[in-house]
């Protein structure tokens, strides 16, 4: 069995449905780029493998059992924005990260001197080493995301959602935090499922790309359908499948 397994899932609200007939196999460690048109389902997806939902029909398994419905990091799941504490001072916000992982969710004495040293080698690699001291409140906005990322990585879990978490950031900070993202998730070969509306981040960071789409449109009823998975692209050696259908197709154009 896949490490994460999604078998058959619809997901209605109310009478609407949102996605439908959706299947997918992910073995530990693969990055998961997810695309899609906009309302699409996407974050939908991704609030099903959190368990902050439960699917209208059909399983979800994480490791060979139903995600946990509270609040999921015992299982190692940590969804980007679950994040920044505004009373704790932006080291701290790292710190507490770690914290949660323990059994406690406590650190001290020299657990936690060591967790603020390792809080400010990342502060360092997101470019925020200079703010450790100052309230969420006193950061920007591509700051603040940088920083609930830089939560979500120390949590190092076994499974990591971010719904677009570079929307936000100028073009060199993206690329920083692209290196930061792909160097942990080497080393603790954590399994992410990332939302993008950059087709380019998609492929460069995924091992493979996924489409959500609406395969069945009523012109009449735009509502009528869900969305299902239409495309499961192989994106390693730069996604060169992908490119080779663009090209031929035009299938796909940035969303
Ligand atoms: N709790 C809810 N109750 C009712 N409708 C919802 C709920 N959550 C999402 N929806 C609807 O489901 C559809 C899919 O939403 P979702 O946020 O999953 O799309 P998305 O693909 O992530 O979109 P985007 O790319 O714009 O973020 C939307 O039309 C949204 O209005």
């Amino acid at each position: 069995m896949a490490f994460v397994d999604v078998e058959n899932i619809f997901q209605s609200y109310g009478p609407r449905p949102i996605i439908e007939r959706v299947n997918l196999a992910v073995a530990e460690g693969e990055f998961i780029s997810i695309v899609g048109a906009s309302g699409c389902g996407k974050s939908t997806f991704l609030r099903l493998l959190l368990a902050e939902e439960r699917p209208t029909r059909g399983t979800i398994r994480i490791d060979g059992a139903e995600p946990a419905l509270e609040p999921g990091r015992e299982r190692g799941i940590v969804f980007q924005r679950y994040s920044v504490f505004p009373h704790m001072t932006v080291r701290d916000n790292i710190v507490a990260a770690e914290a949660f992982q323990t059994r406690w969710g406590f650190l001290g004495g020299a657990g936690r001197r060591a967790a603020r040293d390792r809080a400010q080698e990342t502060l360092d690699r997101i470019g925020l080493g200079h703010m450790g001291a100052a309230y969420p409140a006193a950061l920007s906005g591509g700051m603040q995301q940088r920083l609930a990322i830089g939560q979500a990585l120390t949590a190092r879990p076994r499974v990591l959602l971010l719904d677009e978490p570079f929307g936000a950031l100028d073009p060199g900070t993206r690329i920083a935090m692209h290196d930061f993202l792909m160097e942990l998730q080497r080393e603790t070969r954590m399994t992410v499922f990332m939302v993008t509306h950059d087709l380019e981040e998609g492929f460069k960071l995924g091992d493979r790309v996924i489409v959500f789409d609406k395969p069945r449109w009523d012109p009449t009823d735009p509502n009528a359908y869900g969305a299902t998975i239409t495309y499961d692209f192989d994106a390693r050696n730069g996604g060169i499948p992908f490119q080779t259908i663009q090209e031929d197709t035009h299938v796909l154009q940035p969303v």
